[in-house]
């Protein structure tokens, strides 16, 4: 449950956050299959509330385990995830299964929810108020792991997943995602949820289908854990025996390292990963930032880098998808003021609006569609083409120039220090022309951006100016001319 389960040879997943059914299967036949991509992780599929003003997080309030929400009902669902295997693209579901809706109304499939009574789902003994012991019902102290696990997230109603009837029902919403065709689940606020009765719940799940599957193919499992070492009892490393886990450090640290903060540096990452005190490598979910974090009073905090602050952005993307550490997550947003941070996607009267494409492949009408800059989606093909090599010939200037190789695939050299970068450096590479795959891309037999030429001795030079639009030159074997 560690495996990503993609297709070989593809090596990156995209959360397209908010985006439609109709719009995901379009993007796995017309960009994701084709540059490579591995995998997509979608908004939560269950009914949910509709919460006045439609807030992104209403779909983390669900309703019942109906197939219908903002991004589309459940023939769109399965069309979604036909169409990207199909395109060698995997899909991976937000599965919200701690608590449910607050409040009363109706959910986006028309279901009635009434306080702790969701008819034909779950009533008032299906929830963990007998097993709370904070005087408001709701979570209070963190420092407290029976009542995190056992109260009210922030008033939601919190489900018993030690009831054989909850586990039945959660696996049953579960498995019938995976006889769809999914190949594995992000699975919501885990810090909420007892290890051993995720292990449960785990352990029903049925295998993949052979229809898109090898036999015996066990769901992907990430769990979402937030935890950047801040002291609290529960922390990441209590779940990665369940499967891999968010690792949230990952995007505290790094937005800490390229804002220079406590002056930290790139040469600090000599030792990135593990080295760092995070997870183990193959249990660790890496991401420059996510939905909840680039909003600011999430995980990290300020630190965090986003599509605001585009360079470093480009920049740190690079470095995750060049360095071997981890399993990395591309973060797809929509467009929101930064003191907005409920407001939801782009909509009309409430429901989603479709994305637009435009002409020069960049997205439309308030997507950020930050998996289709030139840059980053080029990093993920270098991430590729360099499986399976370990980190070599690393170089840095004590400062913040760094450069890295992967085996003899590919080499990255980054500049953020506030002067220009000049050298010459051991690239590890065969000798001959390659593309700069961050200024532009090999077309046929020329470069449309930088080209850089490696010597018989493997070195080449390297100019990176600090005013450079993206503060990186990667190139690799398939960007060799
Ligand atoms: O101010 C808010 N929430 C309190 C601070 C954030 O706390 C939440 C955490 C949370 C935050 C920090 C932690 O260390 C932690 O263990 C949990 O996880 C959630 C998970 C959910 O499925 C649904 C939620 O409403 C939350 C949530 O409110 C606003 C208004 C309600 C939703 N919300 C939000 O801000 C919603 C945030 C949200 C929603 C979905 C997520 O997957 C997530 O990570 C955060």
């Amino acid at each position: 449950q560690w495996d990503p389960n993609n297709v070989s040879g593809r090596h990156t997943a995209v959360h397209l956050f908010e985006w439609k059914w109709p719009d995901i299967a379009a993007e796995c036949e017309r960009f994701l299959g084709p540059y490579g991509f591995g995998a997509v992780q979608i908004s939560p599929a269950s009914e949910h509330r509709v919460a006045w003003g439609r807030p992104w997080w209403e779909r983390y309030q669900p309703v019942s385990y109906q197939l219908q929400t903002r991004s589309g009902n459940e023939a769109e669902f399965r069309d979604m995830v036909k169409r990207c295997n199909n395109a060698g693209v995997r899909t991976y579901v937000d599965a919200v299964i701690n608590h449910m809706a607050a409040g009363s109304g109706s959910g986006t499939a028309g279901s009635s929810y009434n306080g702790e009574d969701f008819p034909g789902i779950y009533s008032a003994h299906d929830f963990n108020d007998g097993n709370c012991n904070s005087g408001s019902g709701n979570i209070e102290n963190y420092q407290d792991v029976s009542q995190v696990r056992n109260c009210k997230l922030v008033g939601l109603p919190d489900l018993n997943l030690g009831s054989e009837y909850v586990r039945g029902k959660i696996a049953g919403y579960m498995n019938k995602l995976i006889d769809a065709g999914v190949a594995g689940f992000r699975v919501d606020a885990c810090k909420h949820m007892w290890p051993g009765d995720l292990d449960a719940i785990f352990g029903r799940l049925h295998d993949l289908p052979t229809s898109d599957f090898a036999a015996n193919t066990r769901p992907f499992i990430v769990q979402e854990v937030i935890d950047v070492g801040g002291g609290e009892p529960i922390t990441s490393g209590q779940y990665q025996h369940l499967g891999r886990v968010t690792e949230f450090k990952y995007s505290k640290f790094i937005g800490e390292v390229f804002r220079k903060w406590n002056n930290q540096k790139l040469s600090y990452f000599s030792n990135w990963g593990e080295g760092w005190g995070m997870l183990p490598s193959g249990s660790s979910l890496v991401f420059v930032d996510n939905h909840d974090n680039q909003r600011g009073h999430g995980a990290g905090g300020a630190s965090i880098i986003t599509f605001r602050d585009a360079k470093l952005y480009k920049m740190a993307n690079a470095l995750m998808l060049a360095h071997p550490y981890g399993y990395p997550r591309l973060m797809s947003s929509f467009y929101f003021d930064s003191h907005a941070t409920d407001q939801g996607p782009p909509n009309s009267n409430g429901n989603t609006n479709g994305v637009t494409i435009n002409n020069d492949g960049t997205c439309g009408g308030g997507w950020m569609c930050e998996h289709r800059w030139r840059q980053i989606k080029n990093m993920a093909q270098f991430r590729n083409v360099c499986h399976g090599q370990s980190l070599q010939n690393w170089w840095s200037n004590g400062n913040n120039q760094i450069a890295f190789s992967r085996g003899n695939k590919g080499f990255i050299v980054i500049n953020n220090d506030d002067w220009n970068m000049n050298e010459w450096l051991q690239t590890g590479m065969p000798a001959g022309s390659y593309c700069d795959v961050i200024s532009g891309e090999k077309h046929g037999s020329h470069c449309s951006g930088t080209t850089i030429t490696v010597g018989g001795d493997g070195r080449a030079h390297f100019h990176i100016s600090n005013h450079a639009d993206d503060g990186v030159i990667a190139i690799h074997q398939d960007s060799k001319l």
